[in-house]
């Protein structure tokens, strides 16, 4: 039987006829977290646009399976309803919608949000409309609340760090360790992620276990991702593509 959660078989995508990704080949097995590294503009937001589906992405080449189904045909919300969950780089305001109501459609308990929202130190944006005006960090944090009540099996977390405090990024990290089952040994857990920095910060605190790094709209095989930070570190993206595209593993 196949393990993987998502299986996404040479993928081509263009935005506005300009080729952004290009055949990209990566498998998710169940309980597994991928990060992807990548400088500005090489394609990482554009690769979980494709997986979510957004509309103004045309595939060119390719299919995305997950849970063994095509999902190319399908809109965003079946994606969702399957178990898809997402984080953008830039998520809207939506105004008119208080946070707490948007929550309360997302999951019933009160109770929860309320516990949820003190740990995450979101409570007084409950009454806020969402997004509206909320600090960098306070987005995220929103961000990571509506996907720990949401409870996908596959989280797409596109830089859940970025503009997040020191000490925000650990009470985030340990929210996404949660909805990862963390605490689990790996073949017991169901959940999985990919999830894109440019910093390795998060990496301290996630349980990440495979890396890829990703330079003009092509992807390396998995290696550590540990490995993979301290090359990028050393020698920028482009040699560590080069050294990683070869398939070197954990140290090779
Ligand atoms: N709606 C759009 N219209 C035109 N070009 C776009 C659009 N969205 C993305 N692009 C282009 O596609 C390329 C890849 O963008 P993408 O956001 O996937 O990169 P990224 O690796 O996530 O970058 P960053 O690290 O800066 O977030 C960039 O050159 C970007 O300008």
């Amino acid at each position: 039987m196949n393990k993987n959660l998502l299986e996404i078989k040479d993928l081509w995508v263009n935005i506005n006829d300009k080729p952004i990704l290009k055949g990209i080949n990566l498998s998710i097995a169940k309980g597994e977290s991928h990060v992807i590294f990548g400088r500005n503009g090489s394609g990482k937001s554009t690769l979980l646009g494709s997986i979510i589906g957004l509309p103004h992405l045309k595939i060119v080449k390719g299919d995305i399976l997950f849970k063994g189904k095509s999902i190319l045909n399908l809109p965003m919300y079946e994606r969702i309803k399957m178990g898809i969950g997402i984080i953008f780089q830039r998520p809207p305001t939506i105004k008119g919608v208080k946070l707490e109501k948007l929550l309360q459609i997302i999951n019933r308990s009160k109770e929860n949000i309320q516990n949820i929202a003190k740990e995450l130190k979101l409570h007084e944006l409950l009454k806020r409309d969402v997004n509206d005006g909320f600090s960098g960090g306070e987005i995220k944090a929103s961000e990571i609340m509506q996907l720990f009540l949401q409870n996908p099996d596959l989280l797409l977390l596109d830089e859940p760090d970025a503009g997040v405090d020191a000490d925000n990024i650990k009470i985030i990290s340990n929210y996404i360790n949660k909805l990862l089952q963390a605490d689990l040994p790996k073949e017991r857990r169901e959940k999985s992620a990919i999830i894109i920095v440019h910093s390795g910060i998060i990496l301290e605190y996630v349980n990440i276990d495979i890396g890829h790094v990703m330079v003009d709209g092509k992807l390396t095989p998995p290696a550590n991702p540990y490995e993979i930070l301290d090359m990028i570190k050393k020698f920028g993206y482009k040699k560590c593509y080069e050294y990683f595209s070869k398939g070197k593993k954990n140290g090779e």
